[in-house]
């Protein structure tokens, strides 16, 4: 916090990246920076903002972001908080009807916040107008004592992320001014009438803010990983590659190549993917603030599907990295098992991964019928109704392969909405129906938004000027990204019969020798990520590649090594060993 002071970096500019660093199994300020600064930011009137965000910045206030509940996290219209407007007072009285309401979760909400934003079903004049945000201070910012109505507690240890304190937070008919209602986008005036927003899902803004957010940090975090694994790899001798020679570098075996290289490779796909997205973003704040709306479903969507894929391909990475670095990779030192668990978490949070791919097949579906019907649709899934045939690309280049990505999703797409239209025949209930074509849709949003990152890889990479040999490399790295998705996907391709079998056994041909061409440089590309030692905290991965005495050093400062002969020992191991049982 005293480094972002002293750049003069304000709170919600600040890199969650420095951040993480800190502390890698999880920090007690990290809601506070993004979610909460956000918050502030894009769901507060400027008035508001001028209040708190000074008092934020400061950290006189360090809040957090309130919303999931004991028995709601994704379906946040469900939300059981309440938020009364009392005319009388012109306050709002905010109450945890039921043991489900309990907001269960927020980060920092056990010990550290003050003051968290908190969504709340929001009632005035009799009537419910949905979940709202609230700014509610919840302790005393001398004494840090909880207030008189407010209820808070710690949730107690997870998987991982321990160094947060996640938190539980009741009301009892706890009163604020009526000014606390975040009131950029919709209000209640003081006699209680309510203006709505330009658009509905307007107060859902930090939550797709965020998961743009998470797509940058699951790429960090992948190329953490890989730098930890390759680097080790090419430290790591191990068995004969050919009898009687000496034990070879892990790195040559080519198995060993397929586990991380397509990894490497994903760091790039996530990243450009990332930026592109917050390109998107930025535009769509920009239109916002003239009163336009138009593009926000098609940033709710494209947050959703990226969020979605780089969090489960940045997971799966991590796991793959800690497998490939065999027994060493289970240890804590080497920073493989933290990386993982504070990873994992962003499959869960921030819109649990299946429920925001069904809102992409949701927008796929809708689109793809809206084109059928000559109704206008939003760039990304103009595909969807476009002629299906393949240009006149070479056959297995680059812009072949995107081609039949994309006919491919199209052809996904085409079949389940008829299915699903066979299904509603057959049930005439259009939820019934989608619920038994689930698993489908969850497959077409995931086909899309992988054609979308396969996409952003290529054009990204095509678009480098700055050097033909960083160019060249990474052109090698996306086309191995490109097959080793193709191959994942095989059966997608052959049923839109854009891939023949014989094609894809000469794809697969040459992934392996993409592999070999790729690993002399997979050490250079895991260095240009440029961490420092302090910032991976890994004794497999360090600059140095001194692992084993790194290992050796470390495990000198276990505990159990301050004395030769344990307590253990003298009181359960030796009354046992006497014992005669
Ligand atoms: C430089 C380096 C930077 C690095 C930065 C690193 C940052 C690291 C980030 C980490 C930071 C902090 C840690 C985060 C901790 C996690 C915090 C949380 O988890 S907070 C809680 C999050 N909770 C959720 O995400 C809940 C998920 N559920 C939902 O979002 C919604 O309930 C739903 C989208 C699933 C459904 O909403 P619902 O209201 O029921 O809507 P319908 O399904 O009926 O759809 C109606 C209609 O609305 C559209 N819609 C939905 N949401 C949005 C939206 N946000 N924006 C625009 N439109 C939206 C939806 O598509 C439908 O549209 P139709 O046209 O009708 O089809
Ligand atoms: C580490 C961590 C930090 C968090 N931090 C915060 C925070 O700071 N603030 C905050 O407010 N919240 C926070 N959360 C809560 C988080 O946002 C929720 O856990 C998340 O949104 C998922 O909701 P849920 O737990 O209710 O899961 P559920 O929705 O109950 O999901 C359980 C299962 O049901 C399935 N499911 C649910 N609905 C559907 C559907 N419509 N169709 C098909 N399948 C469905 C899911 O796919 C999943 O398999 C955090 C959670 C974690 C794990």
């Amino acid at each position: 916090m005293r480094k972002l002071a002293e750049h003069n970096i304000p709170l919600r500019e600040a890199s969650i990246t420095q951040v993480h660093s800190v502390l890698r199994d999880g920090n007690p300020l990290i809601v506070h920076t993004s979610m909460f600064a956000n918050a502030l930011a894009s769901l507060a009137n400027p008035k508001q903002q001028q209040q708190w965000v000074p008092l934020a910045e400061k950290n006189r206030i360090i809040g957090t972001y309130a919303q999931t509940e004991i028995g709601h996290g994704t379906f946040v219209r469900g939300l059981e908080t309440t938020a009364i407007f009392d005319p009388e007072t012109k306050e709002f009285v905010l109450h945890s009807p039921t043991i489900t309401s309990t907001k269960w979760w927020p980060g920092g909400l056990g010990k550290t916040a003050n003051a968290a934003i908190v969504m709340a079903q929001l009632y005035t004049q009799g009537k419910c107008y949905g979940p709202h945000p609230f700014f509610v201070q919840l302790r005393d910012f001398d004494t840090h004592h909880s207030l008189p109505g407010v209820i808070l507690g710690e949730i107690g240890p997870r998987l991982g992320i321990n160094s947060q304190d996640n938190g539980y937070l009741r009301f009892d008919h706890y009163r604020i001014p009526r000014t606390n209602m975040l009131m950029r986008h919709s209000q209640v005036l003081e006699d209680g009438s309510y203006v709505k927003p330009i658009h509905n899902k307007l107060s859902y803004g930090t939550m797709v803010w965020t998961r743009v957010a998470i797509v940058h940090s699951c790429s960090k975090k992948l190329a953490c990983a890989v730098t930890i694994a390759t680097r080790y790899s090419a430290v790591r001798h191990q068995s004969e590659l050919v009898p009687g020679k000496p034990e070879p570098q892990i790195l040559e075996y080519q198995t060993q190549q397929y586990k991380l290289l397509p990894h490497i490779a994903s760091v790039f796909a996530i990243l450009f993917s990332a930026s592109s997205v917050l390109r998107m973003q930025r535009n769509v704040a920009a239109s916002i603030s003239k009163g336009n709306v138009e593009l926000l479903p098609e940033l709710h969507i494209l947050s959703c599907a990226m969020k979605a894929l780089s969090s489960q391909d940045s997971t799966q990475g991590i796991e793959t990295c800690r497998l490939a670095c065999g027994g060493h990779g289970y240890i804590a030192s080497s920073g493989l098992p933290s990386l993982y668990t504070s990873t994992t978490c962003t499959i869960t949070y921030e819109g649990e991964n299946t429920v925001l791919l069904l809102q992409v097949a949701r927008y796929l579906i809708k689109s793809y019928r809206a084109g059928l019907e000559g109704l206008p649709v939003l760039p990304s899934v103009m595909y969807l109704t476009a002629p299906s045939a393949m240009h006149q690309s070479p056959p297995l280049s680059n812009q072949a392969l995107i081609e039949a990505f994309r006919i491919s999703s199209a052809n996904l797409v085409k079949e389940t909405e008829s299915r699903l239209c066979r299904q509603f025949n057959l049930e005439q209930n259009f939820h019934y129906a989608w619920n038994r074509c689930s698993v489908a849709l969850v497959h077409c949003a995931e086909l899309h938004s992988r054609y979308y990152m396969c996409e952003k890889f290529l054009s990204t990479v095509e678009s480098i000027r700055a050097s033909d040999r960083v160019r060249s490399v990474l052109q090698d790295l996306c086309r191995l990204y490109l097959i080793h998705h193709i191959t994942l996907n095989q059966g997608h391709f052959l049923r839109s019969g854009t891939l023949s079998g014989v094609d894809l056994s000469t794809l697969e041909e040459e992934m392996y020798e993409l592999l070999a061409k790729l690993r002399p440089q997979a050490v250079p590309l895991v260095d240009a990520f440029d961490f420092r030692d302090e910032l991976l905290g890994s004794t497999l991965g360090a600059w140095d590649g001194r692992v084993y005495e790194r290992l050796y050093e470390e495990a000198q400062k276990s505990p159990l090594n301050k004395t030769d002969v344990s307590k253990a020992y003298h009181k359960y191991l030796q009354p046992l060993m006497k014992s005669n049982l």
